[in-house]
């Protein structure tokens, strides 16, 4: 069988899934991993998923990269059927040596399994292990205070992921990293731990991991077969336990600004955001500055970045969190772009 296995994934296509919660990397490592296969004379596709209306990761990535966005709901859940027909279009279109799914980091990282499994009945796809991108400082935070839903969604990724890098150690003390390695460890033995920062860890040999799909995807089709690998996941439990609608509290908002904003204010503003928002990220002309700007707002950290858009993007900012005042977040930003349009 094994040798069958190698035999056939000359012909497939590799897929790789990046897990991981909101804010916590993954554009980052995209980004990474799309020069590194470039470098090698590779060509791949992605497909990004974002609950929001708007991709805005999709502008950080390099325009010759063949793409598929799809918007507007959770490829685990809400729009997973198209995830097999934008797989396909993409394959069979472009032609590419490989895909990577980026999947909101709201989705439940076994339903994102089982949907792209769904895809290999109509293609010959090699689904390798999934990397999840963990937010260190996050982390810390809720273990330290066990959250309900997004501290167990976050150790559904953690559970899922076969490589397991630990993002964002700038951000806690060093005496914290090897608390949160012995923790990822308790709570996924067999995963490789990684620390970094900014994603920048070894690519060639995270992507080498090649052995433990194997036993998930059969499990997903249904096959389980006991190898000696995982009894890391309860996987029947997880389905049990983490339905559909599991991360149904995690909310959205998406705000086109009708004109320029002060810059000043705006970053004042992300300063005041509540901390049931705990992902910013958007579009923005100012208008104290001549540029436009691409802002991140992640976990309490925000930053900003001067860049030209492709394409024609509106001035636009997008909110994810858990059961904020939507209303009241409108009307700030709202309120903002009057000032703005007055001062003109
Ligand atoms: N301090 C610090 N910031 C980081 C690190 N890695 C990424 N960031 C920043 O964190 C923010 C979010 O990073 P992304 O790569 O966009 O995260 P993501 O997981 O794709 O986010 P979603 O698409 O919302 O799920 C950006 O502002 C990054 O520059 C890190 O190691 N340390």
């Amino acid at each position: 069988m094994e040798r069958d296995i190698d035999k056939e994934k000359s012909e497939m296509t590799p897929v790789y899934i990046l897990s991981g919660f909101l804010g916590s990397g993954k554009t980052t490592l995209l980004q990474r991993l799309i020069a590194y296969w470039k470098d090698l004379g590779l060509k791949p596709a992605v497909i990004m998923n974002e609950i929001g209306e708007v991709n805005l990761d999709g502008q950080l990535v390099d325009e010759e990269v063949p793409m598929a966005e799809m918007l507007g709901g959770c490829i685990c859940c809400t729009i997973r059927g198209d995830l097999s027909m934008q797989l396909y279009e993409l394959i069979k279109g472009d032609q590419p040596d490989l895909v990577v799914i980026e999947a909101t980091g709201a989705a439940n990282p076994m339903e994102i399994f089982d949907a792209v499994t769904e895809s290999s009945l109509y293609l010959k796809l090699d689904i390798r292990p999934m990397i999840t991108v963990v937010d260190a400082a996050h982390l810390a935070e809720l273990y330290s205070s066990q959250q309900g839903k997004t501290y167990r969604l976050m150790l559904d990724q953690i559970r899922c992921g076969s490589d397991l890098i630990l993002n964002k150690i700038d951000r806690i003390e060093p005496g914290q990293q090897q608390e949160m390695k012995d923790l990822l460890t308790r709570l996924n033995p067999f995963a490789r731990i990684i620390p970094a920062v900014k994603c920048e860890v070894d690519l060639p040999s995270l992507l080498e991991n090649g052995t433990r799909i194997e036993h998930v995807h059969d499990h997903v089709s249904g096959k389980e077969e006991d190898h000696d690998l995982p009894k890391k996941h309860d996987h029947h439990h997880d389905h049990d336990v983490h339905s559909h609608a599991s991360h149904e509290h995690v909310t959205v908002y998406t705000h086109y600004f009708s004109g320029p904003v002060d810059s000043v204010e705006f970053e004042q503003f992300i300063k005041d955001l509540p901390r049931e928002i705990y992902r910013g990220k958007g579009i923005l002309q100012f208008s104290d500055t001549s540029s436009r700007f691409l802002f991140q707002y992640a976990y309490r950290e925000a930053d900003y970045l001067k860049i030209t858009p492709q394409g024609d993007v509106p001035n636009v900012a997008v909110f994810i969190g858990e059961h904020f005042d939507k209303v009241a977040l409108a009307k700030q930003l709202k309120a903002m772009e009057k000032e703005a349009g007055q001062s003109d």
